[in-house]
């Protein structure tokens, strides 16, 4: 599906709530996961855990301290939410990138950042030659963190609480094709708890599954 046909389909879906910016099309699903599913989500990122990077390095060890895990594609649980949000967001499954967790512990963020890799970045050709850029990011807290850990898109001034079951997915281009570089956010800091979410990236051309 076109952009605009994306946008369209995902204002239809029941329980959705728009944010009200022209800058950026982002949309919110509370419940879109239900507290059993996001648990044990949980318990496969606790299991398979590894130190989270990022692409075009900025001198800064300390922008990303999360760990991630892989999810596999071939688990049931995991291939029942891919497909969740395929059909939730109307995204072409196979151009999705492999559902990935994020873990965040006490003091741990991803510091102010977009989703798109940069054209100009030194990491672009070995991100995007195969997929191309991303295009839709889709995200779920899988639980509440005591304190800290909301989500900061500071270009529209909204900041997005971690619930069990929200999703958030956004537009990672405006409706003309361009990248948008008012998608970016900030994965703030834990302050108190452990904070668990799922990220799926999109990408222009199919993944390669
Ligand atoms: O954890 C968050 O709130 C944001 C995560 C994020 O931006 C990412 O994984 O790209
Ligand atoms: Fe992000």
């Amino acid at each position: 599906m076109a952009t605009d046909a994306i946008t369209a389909h995902l204002a239809q879906q029941p329980g959705i709530q728009k944010l009200p910016s022209p800058k950026l099309t982002l949309f919110v699903r509370r419940a879109f996961l239900d507290a059993d599913t996001c648990a044990a989500l949980c318990a496969m990122i606790d299991a398979e855990r590894r130190p989270s990077t990022i692409s075009d390095h900025n001198g800064d060890a300390a922008f990303r301290t999360s760990e991630t895990c892989d999810l596999p594609a071939t688990d049931p649980l995991v291939a029942r939410v891919d497909a969740a949000l395929a059909a939730f967001t109307g995204l072409d499954p196979l151009h999705g990138e492999p559902l990935q967790g994020q873990r965040y512990a006490v003091g741990q963020e991803f510091k102010a950042h977009t989703d798109y890799f940069e054209p100009n970045g030194v990491d672009f050709h070995r991100y995007c030659s195969v997929a191309g850029n991303r295009t839709w990011t889709a995200m779920v807290y899988l639980n509440e963190p005591e304190a800290g850990g909301a989500t900061r898109f500071k270009a529209v001034d909204k900041t997005i609480q971690p619930e069990t079951g929200k999703l958030v997915c956004w537009n990672n281009h405006r409706p003309d094709g361009s990248l948008n570089p008012a998608t970016i956010h900030h994965g703030m800091k834990v302050r108190a708890g452990t904070k668990y979410v799922i990220t799926k990236w999109y990408r222009e051309l199919p993944w390669g599954w």
